[in-house]
C-alpha cells in the first residue's frame, strides 16, 4: 500500500537559518507515526508544511499519493501545541462554529459533538462559557474539533500535555481507535513512554536532518546490543557473583537475599553465551533469562549523542 504522506528532499530556510535540510520520510497508511527530535530540530516547522501553514523551499510533499492541494486542509486534523480557543463564547456554539469551519453542515456537527461530549464526559460543559474551562477542559474541545470531521491523516502536536493521567488515558483510548478506523496518526512528542505506547514508526530529526527512520521494532533489532538480564540462584557453596566476574563484566547486579537470587545484566559478544549458561547451570539454577532491548528513550539519546560528536 502506498503511503499516506510522503515528504521528498524538503528544505526550508528563514533567512539564513536552515530549518529542514533535504527531510525525507514516509508515513504508512493507518499506523501512528510518532516525529521526534530535540527542542528546535525542525519537527514544528515540518508540521506547518504539511499543513501548508508555511512552504517548502524545495523538495516535494505528496498526500494520499498526489502532490499535497490546497483543499487536502479539509483531510488532514491538525491538534497544534499551542491552542486557542475564543474565551467568551459559549463551549457548545465555539465547537458548532469550529465544526462548521470544517465542512460540517450544523446539523452533522450538532450530531457528532453530541457523541464526542459524551464520548470524552464533557456533556454538561455545552452551555458554559470557554474562560470557565479548566486546561484539561479547553483541550477535550479542541481534540474533538480536531477529529469530527474524520480527516484522513491526523497531527497530533504533544496531545497528552495538560491532561491529567486519567483524562490522558481517555485521549490515549480515542487516538487508538482513530487508528483502528483507519486514520493515519503523526504523533509529536518528547514524552518517550507515549512513543513506546503507542507509536509502530517514528522518525527521529535532529539539526534540520532526518536521521533515523523506519518501523520501531525493527530500529530496536538494529540497536540491540547483545545484552541480557539474568535471574541466577546459586548455590551455597558459590553465593558469590566472583567467578562470573571473573569472565566477564556484570552490569547493574541485584542480590534479593529472601530469595537467595542474584539479577544482573550482561554483554555477550561472540560465543560468550553458551560458556556463561554453561557456568551458571553448573553452579546454581537460571529463572529468567531474556535479552534486553533497547528503549525508544536510549536509541533517541544515543543517536543524537553520536550525531552530535560526528558533527
Ligand atoms: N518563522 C520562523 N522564523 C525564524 N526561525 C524559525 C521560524 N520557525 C522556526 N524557526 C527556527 O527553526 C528551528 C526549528 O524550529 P521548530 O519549531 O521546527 O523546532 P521543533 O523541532 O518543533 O522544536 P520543539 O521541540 O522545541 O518544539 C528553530 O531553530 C527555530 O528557531
Amino acid at each position: 500500500m502506498d503511503p499516506i504522506l510522503s515528504i521528498r528532499e524538503v528544505s526550508k530556510s528563514f533567512g539564513e537559518f536552515k530549518a529542514l535540510d533535504r527531510v525525507s520520510l514516509e508515513v504508512p497508511r493507518h499506523t501512528i507515526y510518532g516525529l521526534l527530535g530535540p527542542n528546535g530540530a525542525g519537527k514544528t516547522t515540518l508540521i506547518r508544511i504539511i499543513n501548508q501553514i508555511t512552504y517548502p523551499d524545495q523538495g516535494e510533499v505528496l498526500f494520499d499519493g498526489k502532490p499535497l492541494q490546497p483543499q487536502d486542509v479539509a483531510r488532514i486534523g491538525y491538534l497544534p501545541e499551542e491552542r486557542g480557543l475564543y474565551k467568551s463564547m459559549k463551549v457548545g456554539e465555539q465547537a458548532l462554529y469550529l465544526a462548521q469551519l470544517k465542512g460540517l453542515s450544523k446539523i452533522e456537527a450538532r450530531r457528532e459533538l453530541a457523541y464526542w461530549f459524551e464520548k470524552l464526559e464533557i456533556g454538561d460543559w455545552w452551555n458554559r462559557k470557554v474562560q470557565e474551562l479548566s486546561k484539561g477542559m479547553a483541550q477535550k474541545i479542541q481534540f474533538i474539533v480536531t477529529v469530527l470531521h474524520k480527516p484522513k491523516l491526523l497531527i497530533f502536536d504533544e496531545p497528552f500535555s495538560g491532561f491529567d493521567p486519567i483524562n490522558a488515558a481517555l485521549i490515549k483510548d480515542q487516538i487508538l481507535e482513530l487508528r483502528q478506523q483507519g486514520a493515519s496518526i503523526i504523533f509529536s512528542t518528547h514524552r518517550m513512554e507515549s512513543v513506546e505506547e503507542l507509536c509502530e514508526s517514528i522518525a527521529l530529526i535532529h539539526r534540520s536532518r532526518m536521521i533515523l527512520e523506519g518501523r520501531l521494532s525493527d530500529i530496536k533489532k538494529a540497536y540491540k546490543l547483545n545484552r541480557f538480564r539474568i535471574r541466577w540462584t546459586p548455590r551455597a557453596a558459590l553465593a558469590t557473583l566472583d567467578g562470573l566476574q571473573e569472565r566477564m563484566p556484570l552490569m547493574d547486579p541485584v542480590f534479593d537475599p529472601e530469595e537467595n537470587t542474584w539479577e544482573f545484566t550482561v554483554q555477550l559478544e561472540g560465543g560468550g553465551q553458551a560458556a556463561l549458561l554453561g557456568y551458571l547451570s553448573e553452579g546454581g539454577a537460571i529463572s529468567s533469562f531474556q535479552e534486553v532491548i533497547p528503549s525508544a528513550n536510549e536509541i533517541f539519546i544515543q543517536t543524537v549523542k553520536k550525531q552530535e560528536a560526528h558533527a
